[in-house]
């Protein structure tokens, strides 16, 4: 199988106001476009006030851009939502969907953020679609259960290797600087592969992303195991040296 070209992501959360948030997107920019061939593609999701300033600031760069979420709907009265459109707009190619925190934080269900995907999409957005287990599913050994009933709630009809990307970001491992073992993603991205087959057209050709506690002291070896596809970044995206070796420690 050939391998995907990675995807290094960077999930700003609720980080990060008008000046330091240009200088991280601009600095990423710069060191992009200085680089010549890389052997990964860069995106940046700050929060939704950043958008169209940071889409100014790197727009004749290769550094992408996208939100952490979008609304279900095009427009309307939807106070405090953000239409896949005005992702557009601003200059987004990408949008994360069904994001741990989302998912925690305003109770989103898989049928959420499925409609959520089906928005996006309509709009040429690639949603990135997030799964993961607790600890104390992954301790009963219902890991993969949970993914599996997330993957197949999550994923919309009309997804393609082209419009959708999975990141596997098991709970327990988010900001806690626990990381999964490099034995335990191989499993789990397997497994997910494995599920995609049937669901996805092209299975082999959707990007496969893991987040939780990635950081430039071990994002060569998880970078290097069997269909992980890139990295889904929070705490370590917001400094552009951490980034930025995280994203060059992928070959
Ligand atoms: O949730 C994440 C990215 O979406 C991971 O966050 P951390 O890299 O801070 O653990």
């Amino acid at each position: 199988m050939t391998a995907n070209r990675k995807l290094i992501a960077g999930n700003w959360k609720m980080n990060g106001l008008k000046a330091d948030g240009l200088d991280l997107a601009s600095d990423l920019a710069g060191r992009l476009k200085g680089a010549g061939p890389v052997a990964f593609d860069m995106l940046v999701c700050p929060p939704f006030p950043l958008l169209f300033l940071v889409g100014e600031a790197i727009a004749d760069s290769p550094l992408a851009l996208g939100g952490q979420d979008c609304a279900p709907k095009t427009s309307g009265a939807h106070t405090g939502d953000v239409a896949p459109t005005m992702l557009k707009d601003a200059g987004c190619r990408f949008v994360i969907l069904g994001h741990s925190e989302r998912r925690a934080d305003h109770g989103e269900s898989d049928a959420v953020v499925n409609a959520k995907a089906v928005a996006a999409h309509k709009e040429g957005l690639v949603a990135i679609i997030c799964v993961g287990e607790t600890e104390a599913q992954r301790d009963t050994g219902q890991a993969n259960t949970v993914v599996s009933g997330q993957l197949a709630g999550s994923i919309p009809a009309g997804a393609t290797a082209g419009n959708t990307v999975i990141a596997y970001e098991p709970v327990w491992a988010i900001g806690t600087g626990k990381t999964a073992t490099p034995d335990d993603v191989k499993a789990m991205h397997a497994h997910i592969r494995a599920e995609l087959e049937g669901k996805i057209a092209e299975s082999a050709k959707v990007r496969i992303l893991y987040g939780g506690s990635v950081k430039p002291n071990n994002a060569a070896e998880l970078m290097v195991v069997e269909n992980v596809d890139g990295a889904l970044v929070g705490g370590a995206s917001l400094k552009a040296d951490d980034f930025w070796a995280i994203a060059t420690a992928c070959r």
